[in-house]
């Protein structure tokens, strides 16, 4: 694990229209070497995408789970006009004065508001990046940012939240019923089964034109701590996932095409099934990147472990129960070791013990940051 920075060294919030030459503590020296990039050299094809109205949807959702832990969707049901929506609201955010979009930062211990991605501390350079993190109401910081008039945020904000809530319960029961999980057999999503108490939070992330990308990174490699996230992207291509074997392999923005990708806690649920996807974001040098990530979990009170349908003699449970409350604190305290600390021992004579809950394992998962050393 590469050493934190502690959080005064250096000016963490940049004014990046001011700066013409990438500042040292934003130059991330040899750290594109860790893998190759790009699908179209080696043929491994590129990021599925499927049509939710399409009668085999559910295969293949399956399919790339297992085979992926990311596809991307048409006939999802947003409008266009809200994707539009939410993306002018965030250009308009992300284009105030540093000082007044400051007003509205995210506290130490925070969740919600403006700054840094939350995992700087744990690299020795910074992204080139901001984000505004939404959970719960976006009222309070919403006037803060535009004390005149911060309605129209709000409606953008409560309207993308309504639809989005309804597109990932649709998401889940596809990635779940693949796995043949039944209605009766995920209590929390409700009696009418539609997850109504799921709880979610919006990111939107800002990635200015950079004057030197092949030293940036707009958001290092990392896993959401998340059951999925559907992300909408501008029309400037800045996504990467990494697949095993094959390297950093480029999501390429589609217009009205949303990205899905697998968080830890679906990793956690499905026992191991559906991986949850090492993802980053790379910059450019002209155009200006923004997204907006859905991050969707259980109600934040409930304990998620592997589904007993998926557990038997020979498929032991691999992971320990854990809120996504406690899960989030894990993250931010372990970052990318997160996983394995909830990872459950499985001894020689194939009973676990449910007690140790700090093994640290090394896995593939773990290169790109030891690399970067
Ligand atoms: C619900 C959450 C997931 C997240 C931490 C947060 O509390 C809100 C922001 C999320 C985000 C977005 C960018 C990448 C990420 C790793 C981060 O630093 O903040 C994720 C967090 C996560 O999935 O762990
Ligand atoms: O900007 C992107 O494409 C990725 C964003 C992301 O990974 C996140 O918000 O968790
Ligand atoms: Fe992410």
């Amino acid at each position: 694990m590469p050493s934190r920075v502690p959080e005064a060294s250096h000016h963490k919030h940049l004014d990046f229209n001011s700066v013409k030459e990438l500042p040292e503590s934003h130059a991330w020296t040899s750290l594109l070497g860790d893998y190759p990039s790009g699908p179209d050299s080696c043929g491994v094809g590129s990021v599925p995408i499927i049509d939710l109205d399409d009668p085999n949807a559910q295969k293949l959702v399956g399919h790339a789970c297992s085979t992926w832990g990311v596809f991307q969707v048409t006939n999802h049901g947003i409008k266009n006009s809200l994707l539009n929506g939410i993306e002018a609201a965030g250009k308009s955010l992300f284009s105030l004065p540093i000082q007044q979009k400051l007003k509205a930062a995210r506290s130490p211990d925070g969740v919600s508001g403006y700054g840094v991605a939350r995992i700087s501390s744990f690299f020795p350079k910074l992204m080139w990046s901001e984000g505004f993190t939404i959970f719960g109401s976006p009222l309070e910081h919403a006037r803060q940012l535009w004390p005149q008039d911060h309605n129209q945020f709000c409606d953008v904000i409560e309207e993308y939240e309504k639809v989005m809530q309804q597109l990932a319960g649709r998401l889940m029961w596809l990635m779940l019923g693949s796995l043949g999980i039944t209605k009766e057999d995920i209590k929390w999503a409700g009696p009418k089964a539609n997850f109504k108490g799921a709880s979610a939070a919006i990111q939107l992330n800002s990635y200015p034109a950079c004057p030197d990308p092949d030293r940036a990174m707009g958001l290092a490699a990392h896993t959401d701590s998340t059951l999925l996230t559907i992300l909408h992207q501008n029309n400037t291509s800045g996504l990467q996932v990494l697949r095993e074997g094959a390297g950093w392999v480029t999501v390429p923005p589609r217009p009205g095409t949303l990205v899905v990708n697998i968080g830890d806690l679906l990793h956690i649920l499905s026992n191991g099934l559906y991986p949850s996807v090492l993802h980053r974001a790379m910059v450019n040098r002209t155009q200006h990147r923004l997204s907006i990530a859905y991050l969707y979990g259980p109600p934040t009170n409930v304990q998620i472990s592997p589904l007993s349908k998926l557990v038997d003699p020979s498929h032991p449970p691999l992971y320990r129960p854990v809120t996504w409350t406690e899960y989030l604190g894990t993250k931010a305290k372990h970052f990318n070791k997160a996983l394995s600390s909830v990872r459950l021992c499985i001894p020689l004579n194939g009973l676990v013990d449910v007690n140790d809950h700090n093994r640290v394992e090394v896995s593939w998962r773990q290169l790109p940051y030891i690399k970067m050393m």
